[in-house]
Parts: C-alpha cells; structure tokens; sequence
C-alpha cells in the first residue's frame, strides 16, 4: 500500500530567494508526499550539514534514491534508517541535512495520503489534535536576520492565555500591527527582517519597551493574557576570544550575561528565552536556568541542536527547560520525534520551530500537534509564515 515507487528532487526557491531541495515521495497505491527543506541563517555549530541544493540532490539521487524505492513510507523510522545508511555518516554531509529531512518530511505526508489521515494523525496517534501549541511569533527581530536593528534576534510574542490557536495567531499579527504603530509614533522607520518581523533601527533597551507597549495595547483589546519572550542567539554574540557577549560598543561577561538575562525576566515577565547563552556553555546555562527557570522557559536551539545526545548533555546538567525542535537541524523526523519523546520524560517543553529561510511547506504545523508541543515558533506574517499559521487554524477546525 506505501510501498514507494518514486521519490524525485528539485530545486526550489526559499523565502531569501535561495535555492533549497523539494522531494515528492509517491507510493503503489498512487500516495503522494511533498516536502521542501528549510534553511537557517544563525546555525548552531552542532547542527546537521546543508549542502548546496544542485550537489545535495545529485548525492541523493545517486545513493538515497535506490535505497528507498521498495520501502513502506508509513514505515518512517525504515525509511529515516535508509536515509542514514545512505550518507553514512553522522551529520549528513555526504547527502545533505537538506535533502535528508525533504524525502523524510515526504515520505511522511505519502503515508497519510495513502491513509486518509491527516498528517499530524498519522505521526501522533488518534488522540491527537485535542491541544494546541501556543505561537511564539516574531514581532521585532535584528541580528543575522537583519543586519542595522537590534541586537537581540528575535522579540516573539507569545498569547499564551488565548483560548483557542486562532485567536492567537491574530493576536500576534496585531502584536505586530501595533508595534508598527508603536514605531511610527516614536518617527521610526522599519523596513523587515528575514522573518517578517519588523527591524527598526532602534537599541535593544528601546526595543523591549516597544514591544511592551504593543504587547499591552493587543491585550486590551483582546482580553487574554500576551506576554512576550526573546531569542537571544547568543553564540552569534559572542566572542571565544575576547570571551565577552558583544553589543555593539557594550560587552558583558558570562556572569553579567546572566545577571543581565535574569533582569529582563523580571522587568518584563518574559514567557520566554532561546538561547541567552553561548551554545558551549551548558553550565552558564544551567546558572540561569536555576535562578530564573521556575518563571519563564530558558530554551535550547543552538545549545541543542534538535540531538539527542547533546540534549542528554544539557539534562544531566542542568541546562535549559525546554529545547527548539527543527527537524532540518537533525536531518530526519525520526531524529526530531527522538529528542522531543527525551525532552519529554525528563520535563523539558517542547517548542517546534521554523527556520529564517522558508518555504510553503506546512509539516511543523503537523509535527507540533502530533507530539503535543507546548509552543510552535513560525513568524507571524509573511507567506511561508501564514502557510503553516493557517495549516495550524485548518487543523484546528478539521479536529474538532
Ligand atoms: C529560526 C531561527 O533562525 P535560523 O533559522 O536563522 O537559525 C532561530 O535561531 O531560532
Ligand atoms: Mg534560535
């Protein structure tokens, strides 16, 4: 019934108008998969390896391709296994992370087309689709994904008292409706970051303050509760050799990193915080987590990589509540489902996630309601923004 037939690879543009891999999966009884691997710009040092997308489908093609053919694709972790044994390595670098997590993502989406379930059925079960993750959404963002605005990378949103998704995801588009507001009040010009989110010219110490009037302004209006968090993408701030967080003019040491994070817990109640410190720094991270970790949820993206042995690390440390899940970090969906089920028994939130470069594909959608995630992180407007926002609202609609 899944067995496959054919799995063919394209390049396709991204939401930077860069070249990334798309993979159709099809099976024996006319089951059809399509997915397209995204792209980061901030990547953890740990992360699986991306290829340029002409070489990663031409070593795909030449060792991935054959070993799949005949295999069930509602079989994921035989087809994930196949994809392993194809690279041979333990990073994918001989096939590339890129085409590796399209054929997966497809593979997955064949199976439930040959099913007639919906995706986030056929990987979570029949029980699923009763919660939903709240939506981190990028409002103000600088760093790599915007160079001239901030320093911190991403101001999220976070609706968290919303009472259904579909209320939150509106509420974070007017989050980010009213900070536009907000900086044209102030005479502040923005153009927009990477995500959608807007990147003013502005000081981090202004931005928080923008964003909390918006924050409050959205609350309002909509009656539930909106708190707002950050990613820090320290490991891009910092400098191994000067071993200081820099800003610009300012740097901070790892303790006055985490005097200064912890500050900003408190001052302004953030719901959340990705990657406040350097992703080597698995005890710094526990140092923050002691202190702040019973209010707010200190998140692993660089620090853990979607691993599940770097995150094994960060337990037995310690380090971090909560860990990003993106499944082109790692290469497969079986690799992600693997640290999401180990970030589970041991208490830590798990938080699917989307990458800076983007395309229409809608899996982490699926993925976030399939392993009942607490939180999903997809921007708030933009295309391959809205893709997976919507898909999220469908689902919602379609589960009940
Ligand atoms: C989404 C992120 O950005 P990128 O995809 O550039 O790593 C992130 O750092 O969480
Ligand atoms: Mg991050």
């Amino acid at each position: 019934m899944t067995r496959i037939t054919g799995v063919s690879l394209r390049r396709v543009l991204d939401s930077r108008g860069n070249p990334t891999v798309e993979a159709d999966v099809l099976t024996e009884s006319g089951g059809f998969g399509r997915g397209a691997a995204p792209s980061g710009a901030s990547t953890g040092e740990y992360e699986a390896i991306e290829l340029p997308a002409g070489e990663s489908i031409a070593k795909a093609r030449e060792h991935a391709v054959p070993r799949l053919e005949g295999l069930y694709a509602g079989d994921q972790r035989a087809v994930d296994a196949a994809l392993r044994a194809a690279d041979g390595t333990d990073d994918f670098s001989n096939i590339g992370a890129n085409s590796a997590v399209a054929i997966s993502m497809a593979a997955a989406k064949a199976a439930a087309d040959v099913l007639g379930a919906p995706l986030y059925q056929h990987l979570g079960g029949a029980f699923r689709g009763e919660n939903f993750p709240v939506p981190l959404g990028n409002v103000v963002g600088g760093g790599e994904h915007a160079k001239e605005a901030t320093h911190i990378q991403e101001f999220l949103a976070a609706p968290v008292g919303a009472p259904s998704v579909s209320e939150a995801v509106f509420a974070n588009a007017a989050v980010h409706a009213a900070v536009a507001d907000v900086l044209d009040e102030r005479g502040v010009p923005a153009a927009k970051g990477d995500e959608g989110a807007w990147a003013p010219p502005i000081s981090d110490a202004d931005a928080f303050e923008v964003v909390d009037e918006a924050v409050d302004r959205v609350e309002d209006e909509v009656g539930f509760e909106i708190r707002f968090g950050l990613d820090m993408a320290a490991a891009e701030l910092y400098d191994d050799d000067r071993e200081a967080y820099v800003y610009g003019d300012e740097a901070k040491s790892t303790d006055e990193q985490i005097e200064y994070v912890a500050g900003l817990v408190d001052e302004y109640d953030l719901a959340y915080v990705e990657d406040p410190l350097d992703e080597n720094d698995y005890e710094a991270f526990a140092a923050l987590t002691d202190r702040v970790g019973d209010r707010t949820l200190i998140c692993g993206d660089d620090l853990f990589v979607t691993n599940v042995e770097r995150l094994r690390e960060g337990i037995d440390a310690g380090a971090a509540n909560s860990i990003l899940i993106k499944p082109n970090q790692i290469g497969t969906l079986s690799d992600a489902f693997d640290a999401v089920e180990l970030a589970a028994r041991n208490g830590y939130e798990t938080v699917i996630s989307h990458r800076s470069g983007e395309t229409e594909d809608t899996t982490i959608a699926h993925l976030a309601v399939a392993t009942d995630a607490g939180f999903i992180k997809t921007g708030t407007v933009g295309g391959e923004r809205t893709a997976k926002l919507n898909e999220l609202i469908r689902i919602a609609d379609d589960a009940v």
